[in-house]
């Protein structure tokens, strides 16, 4: 059981994607969209490319749609050629920024620690971040999604009681169509809320929001959404699109 009700969270990757006139297109549409009847019922969350995040978050000013980033570099500044700082995305707007994607993990090299440190600059510049993690087909086959789950979590969020979100994307649902049983998806969340309260106990952890990310789309989001301790989702694809995006959003149970 969840024990706490918490306020879903809807975020949207946009990944490699998105251009100055086009995407500041989309997100207009996504602000307009956003209107009384869907802030009730959820948070919106918009994470650009990082060539975007400034524009959009002058754009997103007074429209209580949050912008943030798709990863950081560990340190406040130096010697790191093409990385971004969390401080720099603090200050060009962002409030959130995704850490241990797995496309980072796994095209990236990222391990849990470098994720952890990554999520400890995010929330030293101030920024909340999005912890993700997530089993591959052959682990899931395995038998082994717990298990890889409950590593990564242990391994990626910081120690310590500040502002965190948690995404559980199958690797195999990002992206391809395919989603996890909501038996499954809920076997996991439960999962991950338990190893969060054991580590941190329920007061903080019943706080916490996980996100479930992989094909997300209009369609299945209303199954998806309800399923005991998800609290929102990370959408990749579908958050291009504003009109889906938003029926995302409306798709949280009132
Ligand atoms: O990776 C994802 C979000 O971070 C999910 O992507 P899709 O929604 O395109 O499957």
């Amino acid at each position: 059981m969840s024990g706490q009700k918490r306020r879903p969270l809807i975020a949207g990757n946009w990944k490699m994607n998105g251009l100055k006139i086009a995407g500041g297109r989309t997100l207009g549409a996504v602000i307009e969209g956003y209107d009384a009847g869907l802030r009730a019922k959820a948070d919106l969350l918009v994470c650009p490319p990082a060539t975007l995040v400034y524009a959009f978050a002058a754009a997103a000013v007074g429209s209580r749609v949050a912008i943030g980033a798709q990863t950081c570099h560990p340190e406040i500044s130096g010697a790191h050629t093409g990385e971004i700082a969390a401080e720099m995305l603090a200050d060009a707007g962002a409030s959130y920024v995704i850490v241990g994607h797995s496309e980072r993990r796994a095209f990236n090299g990222e391990t849990d620690a470098d994720v952890r440190a990554r999520a400890l600059a995010a929330r030293r510049a101030g920024l909340t971040p999005i912890v993700c993690v997530g089993e591959t087909r052959e682990e899931r086959d395995a038998g082994r999604a717990l298990e890889v789950v409950g590593a990564q979590l242990a391994g990626s969020v910081p120690d310590g009681e500040g502002p965190l979100v948690v995404a559980y994307e199958p690797v195999w649902a990002i992206g391809t169509g395919l989603t996890p049983t909501e038996a499954d998806v809920a076997e996991v969340h439960a999962f991950m809320r338990a190893q969060l309260r054991s580590r941190f106990g329920a007061a903080f952890a019943d706080g916490v929001r996980l996100l479930y990310g992989g094909s997300v789309k209009p369609s299945n989001a209303a199954a998806l959404l309800a399923v005991e301790d998800v609290d929102g989702a990370l959408v990749g694809g579908a958050s291009l699109v504003a009109a889906d995006f938003l029926a995302i959003a409306a798709a949280c149970p009132a």
